[in-house]
């Protein structure tokens, strides 16, 4: 029986937290002196969470990748999963990017789309994800001559089938590849906004792709439609170029959110401004060392930002990608904040209550959280 196929269940085994591909667990990222490796391991495994950054096409399990090669074979991505794990390994966040859009070459048709989809749900079921905000890049597709009508209803058919069979809520974040200029800005804001398009699960507007170079101040025209249109604005910025890239997001694509923000750690006052007006940062430890854009783990600066007083959430970014899952990228919070379960279970808060979730659904996850930890930790 292959990992997908089993069944989904909410009292999470003792499951390991697979790294690369099924290896075995990963414990290097637990601190020993805490609670035993094991038990914070599998608390982890079991804890209900929330994931805010994490990209469609980045999500694609080595399984799905190595289909839609075979599929291919005209694709450079190979479809064997073991030849995937070098061709997953970067020299940089040019790499990176060339690597992911080979594999974009890889969705070809509406039901490699709804496929995809799915898959990303299952996978984050299988975490305990129980709502996530699923960052997809609809140009890349459009321009690939998917019919934008039958890409938009293949992703909400996976999205509620996946609500319906697993439990786990999708909504989306549509994102402008920043590379790629003001006419992919003009067709993401338009697939965006038309009510004919819109996908009822579509609520955040982003920018990716590589920074340098491409100044944040161009693309507020489209950020000013898509949040007229009631979209949230969640950009990335500060991933591999400095902190003016996250004033930039902050004052004129008005974010509500940041996408990594790593380089704020650089300027003490946007520190104080990101804490005093609450604006929270996507952190991706795992992703930001994948692609080079932080040396090592332990100089991460996610611990500057926690002393600051910044609001974060930590997510897995393009977790088959950069060899990890959100799992994981908790684990490595854990032991890079010297966490343990109580502290686990607010991280795991604090991204529902920054989410773009109602608030009948934000109330449900966090009572899970506070009785999935009660049970936990009761003597
Ligand atoms: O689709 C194309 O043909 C195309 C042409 C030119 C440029 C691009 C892009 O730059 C796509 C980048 C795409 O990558 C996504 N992504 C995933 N992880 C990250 C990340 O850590 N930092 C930035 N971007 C990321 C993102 O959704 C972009 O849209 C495409
Ligand atoms: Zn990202």
């Amino acid at each position: 029986m292959s990992p997908h196929d089993q069944p989904i269940t909410r009292a999470a085994p003792r499951e390991a937290c697979r790294r690369r591909f099924g290896e075995e667990p990963l414990t290097e990222h637990l601190d020993a002196s805490a609670a035993p490796l094991r038990d914070l391991h599998a608390f982890i495994a079991g804890l209900p969470k929330a994931e805010l950054h994490v990209h469609h096409v980045g999500s694609a399990s080595p399984r799905i990748v190595s289909e839609l090669a075979s599929r291919h074979p005209d694709s450079k991505v190979p479809s064997d999963p073991e030849a995937l794990v070098d061709f997953f390994t970067f020299t940089d966040f040019a790499h990176f990017i060339d690597v992911y859009l080979s594999v974009v070459d890889l969705i070809r048709t509406p039901e490699d789309v709804r496929l995809l989809t799915y898959e990303i749900a299952r996978d984050l079921a299988r975490q305990q994800v129980r709502y996530a905000e699923l960052t997809i890049t609809p140009w890349s597709s459009t321009r690939r001559n998917i019919d934008e009508r039958a890409f938009m209803d293949a992703i909400e058919d996976a999205r509620k089938s996946a609500e319906a069979e697993f439990g786990t809520v999708l909504r989306w974040c549509f994102d402008i590849p920043g590379e790629a200029g003001l006419e992919a800005a003009e067709e993401t804001v338009r697939l965006a906004t038309d009510d004919r398009l819109r996908p009822e699960g579509l609520v955040s507007f982003g920018l990716g792709g590589p920074e340098i170079g491409v100044e944040r101040p161009q693309f507020k025209p489209y950020f000013d439609r898509a949040i007229a249109a009631g979209l949230r604005s969640v950009p990335h910025a500060g991933e591999t170029t400095g902190p003016q890239t996250v004033w930039d997001a902050l004052t004129d694509l008005r974010a509500e959110r940041i996408g990594h923000g790593t380089s704020s750690a650089q300027d003490p006052k946007l520190l104080a401004h990101l804490a005093e007006h609450r604006i929270p940062l996507e952190v991706c430890p795992t992703s930001n060392i994948a692609t080079r854009a932080v040396r090592t783990l332990d100089e991460h600066p996610i611990k500057e930002f926690v002393q600051a007083g910044v609001v974060i959430t930590v997510n897995s970014d393009d977790p088959p990608m950069f060899g990890t899952d959100l799992n994981n990228e908790y684990a490595v919070a854990a032991r890079l904040l010297n966490l343990h379960e109580q502290g686990l279970a607010e991280l795991a808060k604090t991204a529902v209550d920054v989410s773009f979730l109602d608030e009948p659904g934000k109330a449900r996850i966090r009572q899970e959280i506070d009785s999935y930890t009660a049970s936990w930790l009761a003597p």
